[in-house]
């Protein structure tokens, strides 16, 4: 990695507290995510995708090791990273626009430069005719938008996605992921994504990581060094898809021996 890394994971581990026992949702996590790279978190049910996450976002406090942004540790929500998860939670009773421009609010600018500023990341996501549109206007697609809105607005360098398109049928999911890496190469962050899509973690990354569970670790990482567009059908994306697919069976068997 020639630049420092913008997300830096070391050892980090995190148990959670069921029964009077101690359940280890992440063991000894290392991770590095470089500017502007895209990486997704693949991984049965229950290996810790969701609290990787969250520890990242500043949600869920690892028991051990650390998490640094841009080389500062993460103590708080929000710091230096904005997420996106599965349900867009657009607040109904503020139109699009005041979704976005409510995000800014922690950050004392000024109306003006917030208005400025929610329009040009409406702009960005294609949404500017429907500014003025309340949530429930809005279809599964575009509100999903709206949410990546209100997520690049703040200009974090670190952008955390949980699911984002799981709630949408194949088409649309695989447009949004095409408008994903659009609105990725006119605005350059860097995105962490949780998925549970194959395809949808190898149409985006640049890196997968495979997590296994009991306890949730990282078996393995792989480059995906496809160009870009990259089309589902050629030979090496394919051959791809059936590497990752082999690794997670392998899992599943081993879960259940
Ligand atoms: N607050 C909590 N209290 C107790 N256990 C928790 C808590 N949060 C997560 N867990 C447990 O930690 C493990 C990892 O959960 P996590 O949601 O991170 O998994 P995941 O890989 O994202 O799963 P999925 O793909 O189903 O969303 C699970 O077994 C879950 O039950």
């Amino acid at each position: 990695m020639s630049h420092p890394p913008i997300l830096s994971l070391r050892s980090v581990s995190k148990s959670f507290a069921v029964d009077d026992t101690r359940f280890h949702a992440l063991t000894d996590v290392d991770l590095e995510i470089a500017e502007n790279e895209i990486v997704a978190l693949i991984g049965p049910s229950g290996c810790g995708k969701s609290t990787l996450l969250r520890s990242v976002a500043g949600l869920e406090q690892p028991d051990d090791g650390s998490i640094r942004i841009a080389g500062q540790p993460v103590t708080r929500a929000g710091q230096e990273s904005a997420v996106v998860f599965q349900d867009h939670r657009l607040l109904p009773w503020l139109s699009l626009r005041g979704n976005v421009e409510l995000a800014l609010e922690p950050l004392g600018l000024s109306a003006t430069e917030r208005r400025r500023r929610a329009a040009a990341c409406i702009d960005l996501v294609g949404l500017t005719q429907f500014a003025d549109s309340f949530p429930r206007q809005l279809s599964g697609g575009m509100a999903q938008r709206a949410a990546i809105a209100r997520a690049l607005v703040v200009e974090t360098r670190l952008v955390l996605m949980d699911e984002p398109f799981g709630a949408l049928d194949s088409i649309l999911r695989s447009r949004m992921q095409e408008e994903l890496l659009k609105i990725w190469q006119r605005h350059r962050v860097s995105i962490l994504i949780v998925t549970h899509d194959i395809e949808e973690a190898l149409y985006l990354a640049d890196r997968v990581v495979v997590m296994r569970a009991q306890p949730g670790h990282i078996h393995e990482i792989v480059p995906i060094d496809l160009p870009r567009p990259r089309r589902r059908d050629s030979a090496a994306f394919s051959e791809l898809r059936g590497r990752l697919l082999r690794g997670l069976a392998t899992q599943d068997h081993e879960v259940a021996a």
